[in-house]
């Protein structure tokens, strides 16, 4: 017999956030600051409530958008990257990768519990987040979150995560 499952799956214009990043890759190549228009999808799996809902689809959602408008007009750095180094006084964080430096007001900057600023870890990131704030209402009944984080038309990063259970 087949097992139906079931899922809720929310991608909203609203949760685009225009953000400035730089990664490294190839080991020691590291990329110009630039800017995308990320978008975000949120996925959740479990059963049907009463309601025959797997969650409210707006509870998701203002989850979701909570956190991709703390993203929203920010630079984005990596908190745990080896080389690129972020420190803070009390007006300006500073990044430096080998002879390279960038300045920012504290206010522009956003540093995430990274290695690098890659979708697939923004996307780690989100789907913690979201869980955090949204565990409580909606339960230990879930299987899975997962969030998608698109860099550009059509570039994802997927980072799947089971759903707490205690
Ligand atoms: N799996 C991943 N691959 C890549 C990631 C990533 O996060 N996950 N990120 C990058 C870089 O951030 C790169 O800057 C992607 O930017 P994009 O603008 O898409 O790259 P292009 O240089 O090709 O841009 P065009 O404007 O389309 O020319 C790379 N890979």
């Amino acid at each position: 017999m087949t097992q139906a499952t079931f899922r809720v799956d929310v991608t909203k214009e609203q949760f685009i956030f225009s953000a400035a990043h730089f990664i490294t890759f190839a080991g020691d190549i590291c990329e110009r600051i630039h800017g995308h228009n990320y978008a975000v999808r949120a996925s959740v799996e479990g059963p049907l409530d009463e309601n025959r809902y797997v969650v409210d689809f707006i509870a998701l959602r203002d989850a979701v958008l909570a956190e991709t408008q703390q993203l929203d007009h920010h630079v984005v750095l990596p908190a745990d990257h080896a080389e690129i180094k972020i420190t803070s006084d009390d007006k300006e964080t500073t990044a430096t990768f080998r002879d390279r430096r960038w300045v920012f007001p504290n206010e522009d900057c956003v540093i995430l519990p990274v290695v690098n600023t890659t979708a697939e870890e923004m996307a780690r990131v989100i789907a913690e987040r979201v869980v955090e704030r949204t565990k409580e209402t909606f339960g230990n009944k879930l299987t899975w979150i997962e969030v998608a984080v698109d860099e550009n038309q059509g570039q994802w990063g997927v980072c799947r995560l089971p759903w707490p259970q205690s």
